[in-house]
């Protein structure tokens, strides 16, 4: 078993390519009440490096009781961390926010170690994440409330906000710092105190920005960070309907927050959910077809296509298929699948077999309805079991899994499509709504796309949507609920309306 706070670096890691310049921030415990402790039963889950398949270190296996106590810290911190001003609240978040850049190369570390990303990327998602914190910060001071005129002359209406109280905040390992920030970031901002259920995956990057918290001063119990894998739904039960904890904000596919909203109507919780996508990726005739492609390679290969707005259906213009196709080819080709710590390597590992085996099927199922692979399409064995190549499919037809399932994984799949109207109906045709994106130089098409796709966000001759400064979140099956910008300090709040009667 872990000791708690203890690191385990120097041996277990070796293989795994890990030297962070401060090993304290590898952390085998979860952070309640501003300590670290062990799971009270003492038992403890491996955590692995999806490149290597070793173990790189152990986390406590949080159950029902556990995730109590963790509540109840988080009640009584709330208490008191509700009051305090916004221009503190924000001071926290900005000293945390320059903690994690001066940890960035750590946290790039442990995310590329229980992740597999490549350390570039990594790197990048540190700075995404980071910037949470700082946005958050400025937005803490700027919660406002409204004057109303009232319909009675003599009354006098006013609304106030306040803190929603203690938040569940449950996130996915796809990434790992940044889908924790996102929420952790407006929580704090608008007074809000957390119990965070970090991925079994990849929890010790949420472990090392816990520690980065305790250095900040963020005061004992407002943040708190726990894991489990085996008792995961068991500590998710008690999240989602603990009488104390007044919201939940989940990160993950859709059956997950299926279940998760069944279970936080007991008791009525405010809810945002981010759940999965199916995102269209459209090429009209008239594009750039040099931007459509930096475009989709961004889009699509980013973290080995294991983000929830990467592409997961091309539509090309019949007029360009074969040569869109062609141009996204040359690239594809120039990219080094491997482990994300050895130089060179532009892709990373899937997170655990059960996606590549996803991956597998949904390639071999479309393959067997007809389309072609031009490039990868099968596993990487000899790079280790969780590697599977960058693939390229064209001629998809619908009726493939792909055309109605997230494959989240590092498949390009081409279909064409004639008309515009035709392109905009294939890319409606789901019960997902996430990120849908289209090229095009032709600005009433702009708008006109853009109005019609049924998704959350619409990036627009560009392939990456994220930015703190941007709402983040879906329609449809995708869930409700924004994260990141002005909006996303809302879904931690409440609106408490104010009437004075007053003397005429
Ligand atoms: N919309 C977004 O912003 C966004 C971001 C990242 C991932 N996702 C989606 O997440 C999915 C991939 O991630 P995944 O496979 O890990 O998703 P998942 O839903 O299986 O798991 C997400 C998180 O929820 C936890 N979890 C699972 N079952 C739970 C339960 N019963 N109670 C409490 N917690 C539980 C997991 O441990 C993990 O930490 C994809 O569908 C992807 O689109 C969406
Ligand atoms: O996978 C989901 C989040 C991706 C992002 O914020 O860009």
């Amino acid at each position: 078993m872990a000791v708690p706070g203890t690191t385990t670096s120097k041996v277990r890691c070796r293989p795994c390519m890990l030297q962070l310049d401060d090993p304290s921030l590898l952390k085998e415990a979860c952070y309640v009440n501003g300590q670290w402790v062990a799971a009270k039963s003492g038992k403890a889950f491996s955590v692995e490096n999806p490149a290597t398949q070793e173990e790189v270190a152990q986390c406590p296996e949080f159950d029902a009781q556990d995730t109590e106590a963790a509540i109840e810290a988080a009640a009584v911190a709330f208490a008191s961390y509700r009051k305090t001003p916004a221009r503190q609240r924000a001071r926290l978040l900005r000293r945390w926010y320059d903690l994690m850049i001066e940890n960035a190369d750590d946290l790039a570390r442990l995310i590329t170690l229980e992740n597999g990303k490549p350390l570039a990327e990594a790197k990048g998602e540190v700075t995404y994440a980071a910037n949470f914190f700082e946005w958050f910060s400025e937005e803490a001071p700027r919660i406002y409330g409204e004057t109303i005129e009232a319909s009675n002359p003599s009354c006098r209406i006013v609304t106030i906000k306040h803190p929603v109280g203690v938040c569940g905040l449950i996130a996915p390992w796809n990434f790992p710092a940044a889908m924790i920030t996102r929420k952790v970031g407006p929580a704090l901002a608008a007074g809000c105190t957390v119990v965070v259920k970090a991925p079994a995956e990849a929890p010790l990057t949420a472990l090392a920005i816990a520690e980065l918290a305790h250095r900040a001063g963020i005061p004992a119990g407002v943040v708190n960070i726990i894991t489990a894998l085996d008792n995961t739904a068991d500590v998710g039960k008690v999240l989602t309907t603990h009488p104390v904890v007044k919201k939940v904000s989940f990160t993950g596919s859709t059956g997950v927050g299926r279940i998760l909203m069944n279970q936080s109507s007991s008791t009525i919780k405010k809810l945002s959910f981010e759940l999965g996508g199916n995102a269209p990726f459209i090429v009209f005739e008239d594009a750039d077809l040099d931007v459509a492609v930096r475009g989709l390679m961004a889009c699509k290969f980013r973290n080995s296509g294991q983000t929830c707005v990467c592409a997961n259906r091309i539509l090309v213009h019949r007029s360009i298929y074969d040569k869109f196709i062609k141009m996204v080819l040359d690239v594809v080709q120039t990219f080094t699948v491997g482990n994300g710590f050895v130089e060179g390597t532009t892709h990373g590992p899937l997170i655990h077999g059960r996606a590549v085996a996803k991956v597998e099927e949904h390639v071999q199922d479309a393959v067997a309805k007809g389309a072609r692979v031009l490039h990868g399409g099968e596993r990487l064995p000899h790079l280790g079991p969780n590697f599977f190549g960058l693939t390229i499919l064209r001629d998809m037809k619908p009726g493939m899994k792909i055309c109605t399932e997230e494959t989240f994984g590092p498949v390009a799949a081409f279909f064409a499509f004639d008309t515009e109207e035709e392109a905009v109906e294939i890319a409606n045709d789901t019960d997902v709504g996430l990120g849908g994106y289209f090229f095009s130089k032709d600005v009433s098409r702009c708008w006109r796309v853009a109005e019609a796709l049924d998704v959350g966000m619409v990036g627009v001759n560009v392939g990456v949507l994220s930015d703190p400064a941007a709402p983040f979140g879906g329609v449809k099956q995708s869930g409700f609920g924004r994260e990141g910008s002005k909006y996303g300090i809302d879904e931690f709040t409440v609106t408490k309306m104010v009437m004075t009667g007053i003397e005429q």
